[in-house]
């Protein structure tokens, strides 16, 4: 059976069967996991090298719907994400992104003890010690690092998730961009409390590089139901039709025998 010719999160070109024309989706260091808290191995080593992250605010970044939700490039090369599992290198945010679930039951790709949040922001960074570009970086197995954030659903809106979602009714359709008029700061994403989890994995949507270190933070962040519904409100094509993204997480994949290491910053 041909694949359609776009890979979704539908039956007919969902995760299921992404494998097909991306092979490494069906490798052994798949991401997203469910993070099994009983078996995450107190790292001692990761205490000593605290993970240190710089960001500037930055305004008129550009959103875009990529009809798979909507990513928010983030160039920063005055950025820095380092220590922790990164050992030397220096990690440059490169772009930032969300996922998100049909209700609110569901949504994250990471999940704790069997447990999905109902929605999951992704911080992209990338080596920049040691490779010369963002694609260069998603060829290396430590090309890539990204910081997990879980979205718990509570009455506080969230200021800075607001500054993103009063500009999706502009890029209701795959493809359109527009910039985001307010100063975003990347750190305002990030919960206050910095313990976290980290194994190796791998890009969560196709071609599912197996190059990221992960790091998922245990503490969620609170968005409301709203905010989640205008999420909710993107379409995955580019014109007239409508096709609602309401749903684009990858289910859990084999842990295998990777260690999943944590830390209680
Ligand atoms: O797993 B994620 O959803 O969260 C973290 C993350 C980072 C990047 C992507 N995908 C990208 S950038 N693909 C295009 C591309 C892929 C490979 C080389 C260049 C360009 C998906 C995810
Ligand atoms: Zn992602």
């Amino acid at each position: 059976r041909v694949m359609a010719a776009e890979w979704g999160y539908s039956p007919t070109n969902g995760p299921d069967v992404w494998a097909r024309l991306f092979p490494q989706a069906g490798g052994a260091r798949q991401s997203p996991v469910d993070i099994c808290t009983s078996i995450a191995s107190s790292d001692s080593n990761l205490e000593m090298k605290k993970l240190t992250f710089a960001y500037e605010s930055q305004s008129d970044l550009r959103i875009l719907n990529t009809g798979h939700g909507w990513k928010v490039e983030a160039p920063q090369s005055g950025s820095r994400l380092e220590g922790g599992p990164l050992g030397e290198d220096i990690y440059q945010l490169e772009q930032f992104h969300c996922h998100w679930g049909e209700t609110s039951a569901e949504g994250s790709e990471h999940t704790v003890d069997g447990r999905a949040y109902a929605g999951e922001l992704h911080l992209v960074h990338w080596n920049t010690t040691k490779y010369q570009s963002f694609a260069e970086a998603a060829q290396h197995p430590d090309g890539l690092a990204v910081l997990g954030v879980f979205f718990d659903v509570g009455n506080e809106s969230n200021d800075e998730i607001e500054k993103i979602v009063s500009t999706l009714s502009e890029i209701k359709f795959k493809g359109q961009f527009t910039d985001i008029p307010d100063v975003i700061d990347p750190t305002t994403f990030l919960p206050s409390g910095l313990g976290y989890w980290t194994y190796l994995g791998s890009l969560t949507t196709p071609p599912c590089n197996e190059c990221v270190i992960w790091i998922v933070y245990k503490e969620p962040i609170t968005v409301t139901e709203e905010q989640l519904v205008q999420f909710r409100c993107l379409s995955a094509c580019s014109g007239e039709a409508e096709e609602f993204i309401v749903k684009n997480y990858r289910p859990p994949q084999p842990l295998g025998n990777r260690a999943l290491r944590e830390c209680n910053a």
